[in-house]
């Protein structure tokens, strides 16, 4: 009798307590779930909110989810949905878009870009005095008196890629993103980090699925809050599967990072036993150490701050991503467009014979900037295949139109249905490049095209990244015509760090010239 009083005791007081904690839990997302309410949204279930929006919905079908939900909502330039509790508002009007990525208080990313912390915690996923640092040592990459060495670098990769292509890839249907990443990372290795890698002759590195597969992993995590709670996600095959697979990654950055100090202390060594005299060894020229303009200052930055090495790794791997994935992608989509709209690869080809004639130099940057119709052709691949997405946290509440929208609230960026809103673009779902003459260019408002997003959070390397892409695309269609067999409407999108193609980038590279099948020697 008395363990039953007890019990009912027991029960009593854990019932308050839970009523009690929840009340308090309601009081504080009172204004948050008032001000929601306000906002255009679908129809949400008691608890769930509006989960089932997203239940069963594969990594492909994910971004046309999205894309429903942008249509019945279109006029407003918002829509939100409750994720569980989390509430989640998608903006995707150039005036949206401008009021948030403007606005230089909002500038976290918030709970869900966590979820890229076990691979890194560099700047794109980190948020207050951390981010602020990492920005600043990744911006010191960029200042502009470092370009034309970077272009040097550019024009020594591409040419190791022709002369893969050349050896390897003739005449046959390749996926063209893996050799195409393996030179975007030598080149980001030498850039960033001074780190001759020599990947392009690699035939096992897996640096490409271990990106890709993670990436999809920690994307797809975001809409599944069953896999939210880590101990849990751990044991699922995939979250098994993206551990494995940023294991490998770090790995491959370590040795990026001991490339670098080997080549530091040879070169110290080298030059002690000169007499601190730079140029010159007892051998004859000593090379000069080559700029690491990134990672020599996080080497210095890990020393005093004692970072451990498993940290340090996770917060040099984004640049090596952010540098090489992005590129990569682009390079890839470009080869694949131009190879299926043939009217387009032959204005590059004449525009590029026009800049070089038979004339085997480098690039320059003067050439690039008198490539129009390529630039013409990269804008437009990037306004359809950029990073799809990305978010922030509001902290205070913002205005947005006639709506408030408030803290705590996760932001979604949606650039995919920004970059196809046929209130910007005349043929939204076509290649297009003539949506970049400058007439055209005129008509838009400045937020209505972001392929690099904008604000303080926006991509640090745009400039760097659009000058790699000229630089390899034009070697490359210099030596090499491309075809393609897909059909462009049927293309199907995957989201992961940029939209990615499924299946691959199946394109076939012909010599334009008959001499140049099997030796690129420029
Ligand atoms: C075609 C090339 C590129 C594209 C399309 C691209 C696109 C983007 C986008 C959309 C973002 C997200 C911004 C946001 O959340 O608002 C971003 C961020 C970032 N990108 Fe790029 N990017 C490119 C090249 C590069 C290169 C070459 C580097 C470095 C060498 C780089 C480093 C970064 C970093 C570090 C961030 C995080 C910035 C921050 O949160 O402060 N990107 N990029």
């Amino acid at each position: 009798m008395n363990l039953l009083l007890l019990w009912e005791w027991l029960a009593s007081v854990s019932a308050i307590t839970l009523l009690f904690y929840y009340a308090q839990y309601k009081l504080r997302r009172q204004h948050l779930e008032k001000l929601a309410a306000e906002l255009p949204g679908p129809k949400l279930l008691p608890f769930v909110g509006n989960l089932f929006y997203f239940f069963g919905v594969t990594h492909e079908g994910f971004i046309k989810r999205v894309a429903e939900l942008g249509k019945s909502f279109g006029s407003e330039g918002l829509a939100r949905i409750w994720l569980g509790h989390q509430l989640v508002v998608g903006v995707y009007k150039a005036d949206t878009l401008e009021a948030i990525l403007s606005n230089p208080k909002v500038i976290d990313k918030g709970y869900l870009f966590s979820f890229y912390k076990p691979r890194t915690t560099g700047s794109f996923a980190t948020t207050g005095d951390v981010w602020k640092m990492h920005r600043r040592f990744t911006n010191k990459m960029f200042q502009p008196n470092y370009m034309e060495r970077y272009i040097n670098i550019f024009n020594e990769q591409s040419k190791v890629l022709n002369q893969y292509i050349a050896e390897h890839l003739i005449n046959k249907a390749v996926d063209i993103s893996r050799p195409v990443m393996h030179c975007t990372l030598d080149t980001i290795c030498r850039t960033a980090f001074g780190a001759k890698m020599n990947l392009q002759d690699n035939e096992t590195f897996t640096f490409v699925d271990d990106l890709s597969i993670s990436s999809e992993i920690i994307v797809a995590r975001m809409y599944k809050p069953w896999f939210y709670f880590d101990p849990i996600f751990r044991l699922t095959p995939d979250g098994k599967e993206m551990y494995m697979r940023v294991k490998r990654l770090h790995e491959f950055t370590k040795a990026v990072v001991d490339t670098r100090r080997e080549a530091v202390e040879k070169f110290n060594s080298k030059l002690e036993e000169n007499g601190n005299i730079k140029g010159v060894d007892s051998a004859g020229c000593i090379e000069e150490l080559e700029p690491a303009p990134y990672l020599d200052v996080m080497i210095d930055y890990a020393k005093e701050e004692k970072l451990e090495e498993g940290v340090f790794l996770r917060e040099v791997l984004d640049v090596i991503i952010g540098g090489a994935d992005t590129s990569a992608i682009g390079d890839s989509y470009v080869l694949v467009l131009l190879g299926i709209h043939k009217e387009w690869q032959e204005k590059i080809h004449n525009e590029l014979d026009d800049i070089f004639g038979d004339c085997e130099r480098d690039v320059t940057m003067s050439d690039c900037n008198q490539m129009t119709q390529m630039d013409m052709v990269i804008k437009e691949t990037l306004r359809l295949y950029t990073a799809p997405h990305s978010l922030r946290l509001l902290t205070e509440d913002v205005q947005l139109g006639k709506y408030i929208v408030p803290a705590g609230t996760t932001i979604y960026l949606a650039m995919y249905l920004l970059h196809r809103d046929p209130l910007y673009w005349e043929r939204p779902l076509d290649f297009y490049p003539d949506h970049f003459l400058p007439e055209n260019v005129a008509k838009r408002p400045k937020f209505s095209y972001l392929p690099f997003s904008h604000g303080p959070r926006g991509c640090p390397g745009s400039r760097y990244g659009v000058l790699s892409m000229k630089v390899v695309l034009a070697n490359v269609l210099r030596k090499f015509k491309v075809e393609c067999d897909l059909d462009f409407k049927k293309m199907e999108h995957k989201p992961s760090l940029m939209l990615e193609l499924v299946g691959g980038y199946p394109v076939k590279l012909i010599p334009r010239r008959s001499s140049q099948h099997g030796s690129i020697n420029n």
